[in-house]
């Protein structure tokens, strides 16, 4: 699914009017339709009263027409409407004229227009959407704070009003704080990044069916996966195939006292579905893993507690690189000789990105190598960033230099690829912020790299499916009590809604 920016959502609108050849106004209906349509789903008590804040622009017309539908369906509406300037979109005077008269209005053009405190039990934010133009000062402003601290749920209509849909705010901006937004068919950049959580809440999309040719046509290097494209790439597994169909992994991990992540990643490794695995671990690892993971052959290094020697590499389909490997010197060493020598793409992760940023081997980096570093390891790699938009300008900058595919991980994990092209996950939840999930990334990631999955495919399956038994795992134990082995546990079940 493409996320578009405002300009190119502007213009959609403008090749399904032309193309249905129908009224600007018939497409406002359209989204307060669907708008109306998920509310009185969500909030199906009509003894509520709601506050229907509308702007000057569209996004103040859609508020108008779902004042409109709501009050024909029984629910308590009242519109403020704030516009200093008698200025009006064309939309929203067709939307004011429908208004019924028994809907309460009150026009706000100055501080002192504020009606006395009423009690609302719901805000619906209809003051700016995609048209923002600039930082919301004035009247504006004020009417935002005063949205932020009423005692009530605020539901976004399309974007909360304030904020931009895919540039950074400036600090101290008025921006409606929304418990929930509902945004009219197309993902917006700014949804999907943690510093804009507290103003956009949980997000849904409902369908206004935009030009499909248009959507079709439309170029952008931001897409989120969806759960359709993740149908199409998963490959089912052939009657009579065997285990050397699947490849042979190499895991290379652990070190004393983490022989955990090593395990942790060697079974999920196993759980997607490799051929065969191999684990390359200090001696202090090799009872520990023969025991936690029997399915898995176990290469013990001549050192006890870290890395030193790389085992004979030519049999691997994928090596998988880091989850407890630590940090030190002989160790170092055998990272890069690994990024010198490797015969097979190798999937790396914690301390070996560390070790990479440390030592300056970004330039070594074989082309097409899977990264997988978590925001703070990213800024070891690719330096500091200023903001979560400045950091993905860094992850494209940072793919294209190196020719590699980076798993930037975080509550919308992003891929970035080789091309510049970045894809944003919508499975996983808060659940998955515990020691060790990274570990099972790496494993899942790896095995799919040894199936012969495409890099990219590998990362969108790996994340996806990763973050999926994140949200099955909490289906039975909660957020809070999630543990990475649960998602191990879950990866059958995630696995299996794809008929895999
Ligand atoms: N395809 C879809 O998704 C569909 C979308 N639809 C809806 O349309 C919405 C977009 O509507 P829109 O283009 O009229 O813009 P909107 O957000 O109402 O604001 C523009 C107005 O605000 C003003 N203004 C801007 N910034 C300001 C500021 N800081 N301070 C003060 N004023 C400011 C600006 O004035 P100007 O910049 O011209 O001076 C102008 O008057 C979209 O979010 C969705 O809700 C559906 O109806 C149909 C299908
Ligand atoms: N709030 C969240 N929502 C969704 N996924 C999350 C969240 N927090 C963490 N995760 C996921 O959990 C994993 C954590 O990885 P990482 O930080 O490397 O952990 P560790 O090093 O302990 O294994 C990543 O895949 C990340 O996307
Ligand atoms: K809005």
């Amino acid at each position: 699914m493409k996320i578009l920016t405002a300009l190119q959502i502007r213009e959609a609108d403008q090749r399904t009017i032309a193309e249905e050849n129908i009224p600007s106004a018939a497409l406002m209906e359209r989204a307060a339709n669907a708008f109306t349509e998920w509310f009185t789903r969500k909030f199906p008590d009509t003894g509520k009263n709601i506050l229907i804040c509308c702007g000057p622009g569209n996004n103040g017309g859609d508020g108008l027409a779902i004042a409109r539908m709501l009050h024909a369906l029984d629910y308590a509406a009242t519109v403020w409407i704030v516009a200093p300037e008698n200025k009006f979109s064309p939309d929203f005077l067709t939307n004011q004229e429908r208004l019924p008269a028994a809907i309460p209005v009150t026009n706000i053009k100055q501080t002192s227009d504020f009606p006395e405190a009423s009690e609302f039990n719901l805000v619906l934010d209809g003051l700016f959407g995609t048209g923002l133009s600039r930082s919301v000062t004035g009247i504006y402003a004020e009417i935002i704070q005063h949205i932020n601290h009423l005692p009530a749920q605020v539901i976004a209509i399309d974007v909360p009003s304030g904020l931009y849909t895919e540039a950074p705010n400036q600090l101290g901006d008025a921006i409606v704080q929304a418990d929930y937004t509902l945004s009219f068919e197309v993902p917006k950049l700014a949804f999907l990044l943690a510093q804009n959580e507290k103003y956009v809440g949980e997000w849904y999309l409902v369908a206004i069916n935009l030009s499909p040719a248009f959507l079709a046509d439309v170029t952008t290097d931001k897409f989120i996966f969806t759960r359709e494209q993740v149908t199409q790439i998963i490959q089912p597994r052939r009657k009579f195939s065997h285990k050397g169909t699947y490849g042979h992994a190499l895991l290379l991990a652990g070190s004393y006292g983490k022989m955990g992540a090593a395990a942790l990643a060697a079974r999920a490794c196993l759980r997607s579905g490799v051929g065969l695995l191999s684990v390359h671990c200090p001696k202090v690892g090799y009872t520990i893993l023969q025991t936690a993971v029997p399915e898995a052959m176990t290469l013990p290094d001549t050192e006890a507690t870290h890395l030193t020697q790389l085992p004979d590499l030519n049999t691997y389909q994928a090596i998988g690189i880091g989850p407890g490997l630590g940090k030190e010197p002989a160790t170092r060493h055998l990272v890069r000789q690994l990024l010198q020598t490797t015969p097979a793409p190798l999937v790396i992760d914690a301390d070996a990105l560390n070790i990479i940023a440390e030592e300056n081997l970004q330039p070594a980096l074989p082309p097409n190598t899977i990264l997988t570093p978590h925001p703070k390891e990213f800024e070891r790699l690719a330096g500091p960033a200023s903001d979560d938009y400045n950091r993905l300008k860094l992850l494209q900058n940072f793919c294209r230099q190196y020719g590699c595919f980076v798993v930037l991980k975080g509550g919308h994990t992003c891929i970035g690829t080789p091309a510049g092209d970045l894809y944003f996950n919508i499975t996983g939840n808060p659940g998955m912020a515990t020691g060790g999930t990274g570990d099972v990334l790496t494993g899942i990631i790896t095995a799919l790299v040894a199936q012969k999955y495409s890099p990219l495919d590998a990362c969108r399956l790996g994340v996806y499916l990763h973050g999926l038994a994140g949200d099955l795992a909490r289906d039975q134990v909660g957020e809070t009590a999630l543990i990475a082995s649960d998602l191990i546990e879950n990866l059958g079940a995630a696995f299996r809604q794809f008929g895999s």
